[in-house]
């Protein structure tokens, strides 16, 4: 049998050669608009959920809109496990690159920028722009790498309340995520009960399951089975590129669904007239795998993959604030709730929402519930078209005006 001449199969023989916007680490969004504020420098660093101190910290964030006399009209936004400060593309009549939740927040959009002041800044442990593992220490003079202490959702969420202290903002109108956005919004209902009005918690969850887990376990094994890895310490050196693309890969299958992935792909092959036979990208799915990771490597720093997914797992309101009671933990929150799910979304599935919503109502609380149909898996809450916006804009009208 004549013997096959097998070019490279892995996912770094599709690489583009293209600079990289990660430097050291850190990614440049290149956005005019992103702002920073930096706290807890020398002598008051802030002492985090381990008991490790950090600091200075500095935060990226973006605003739109303005903050009326009262400062009663404040929406933050909560992004997920690799989103940035740039929710929207259009600030002050002005179009910048396109914003993550483009189709949610604008103006005359559900988070309406006309009425509301929305805010939104890059979490604690991220890249892009504020503090993380590709920070410079202030020790060393070089970045953290794993010297970066562990961080959980509460360190993420105290860091936004000092910066809505900084920012003025004494009580929120409402605090809206999804994903590991959505646990930030359920942190803050429990830590600062009295600094929100209503709170909107979008495909999220109170505490991961043991697949969640299970999942982000193979993707940080990935990129600590990367050579480049090293032990955490590669800003001077080559960076694990073929781990964060393989760990982005495993993650992005969880985003989607079965039928999401059939309507996209099926078994679509990327070129019909043949079958490669080799180790190659065959099928339409593998090829737009990989483009997600490949993109995802030009964007995101490795180590903050490895810290922000380690926080979601840990994050457990109920074992947090309720010494493992779910109802006790939601016990604290005074906020008025819309909790929406949907019904494709196979990571943090209905019933966990469900769970939650029990909770509120044991404990008497205004919540309101919607599981979405649609198709798209975890991540359509980042896609139009699903009703999402309406039902957000609604439930936020309602607020504002007591109803
Ligand atoms: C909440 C936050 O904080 S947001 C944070 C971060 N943002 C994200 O996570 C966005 C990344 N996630 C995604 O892209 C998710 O797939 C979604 C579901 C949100 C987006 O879905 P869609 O808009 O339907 O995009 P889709 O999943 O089809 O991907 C389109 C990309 O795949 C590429 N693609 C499609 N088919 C193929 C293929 N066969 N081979 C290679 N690439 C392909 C497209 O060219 C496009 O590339 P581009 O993004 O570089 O332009
Ligand atoms: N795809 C989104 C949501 C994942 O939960 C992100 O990467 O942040």
């Amino acid at each position: 049998m004549e013997k096959k001449n097998i070019s490279d199969p892995r996912i770094s023989d599709t690489r583009v050669n293209q600079e990289s916007s990660v430097k050291d680490g850190r990614t440049d969004n290149g956005s005019a608009d992103q702002q920073f504020f930096t706290f807890a420098g020398p002598g008051e660093e802030m002492t985090l959920e381990v008991g490790s101190c950090l600091g200075p910290i500095t935060i990226a964030y973006e605003t739109w809109g303005h903050l009326n006399a009262d400062k009663s009209n404040a929406v933050l936004v909560c992004h997920a496990l690799s989103g940035d400060a740039h929710a929207a593309a259009t600030q002050g009549g002005q179009k910048s690159r396109p914003g993550w939740w483009d189709f949610m927040v604008g103006p005359g959009k559900a988070i309406d920028t006309d009425r509301y002041f929305v805010v939104c800044s890059n979490v604690l442990g991220s890249c892009a722009g504020t503090t993380g593992p590709s920070s410079l220490n202030p020790a060393t003079h070089r970045p953290y790498g794993s010297d970066f202490p562990m961080i959980t959702i509460t360190d993420m969420v105290r860091a936004q309340g000092r910066l809505m202290d900084h920012l003025g903002i004494d009580r929120l109108l409402s605090v809206v995520g999804g994903s590991v956005g959505g646990m930030q919004v359920l942190e803050w209902c429990a830590r600062y009960p009295d600094r929100m009005v209503s709170a909107i918690a979008l495909a999220t969850t109170t505490r991961h399951s043991a697949q969640a887990i299970a999942f982000n376990e193979v993707a940080r094994q990935a990129i600590m089975a990367d050579a480049n890895w090293n032990l955490g310490n590669y800003y001077s050196s080559d960076t694990p590129d073929m781990g964060l693309a393989v760990a982005r890969m495993i993650g992005h299958i969880t985003y989607l669904s079965d039928e999401a992935m059939g309507t996209k792909f099926g078994r679509r092959l990327q070129n019909p007239a043949t079958l490669s036979l080799e180790l190659g990208n065959d099928f339409q799915v593998e090829s737009y795998l990989r483009h997600q990771g490949r993109k995802f490597v030009e964007r995101f720093d490795a180590n903050s993959f490895l810290y922000i997914t380690k926080a979601a797992d840990y994050f457990d309101l109920a074992r947090e604030y309720g010494s493992g009671s779910l109802e006790q933990a939601v016990s604290r929150f005074k906020a008025r709730f819309l909790v929406v799910s949907f019904t494709s979304d196979w990571l943090y599935p209905t019933y966990q929402s469900r769970e939650l919503l029990k909770a509120m109502k044991q404990n008497r609380i205004d919540a309101s519930f919607c599981e979405i149909k649609a198709k798209w898996g975890h991540d359509a809450f980042l896609l139009p078209g699903t009703g999402l916006d309406r039902l957000v804009a609604g439930f936020l009208g309602g607020v504002c005006h007591g109803r």
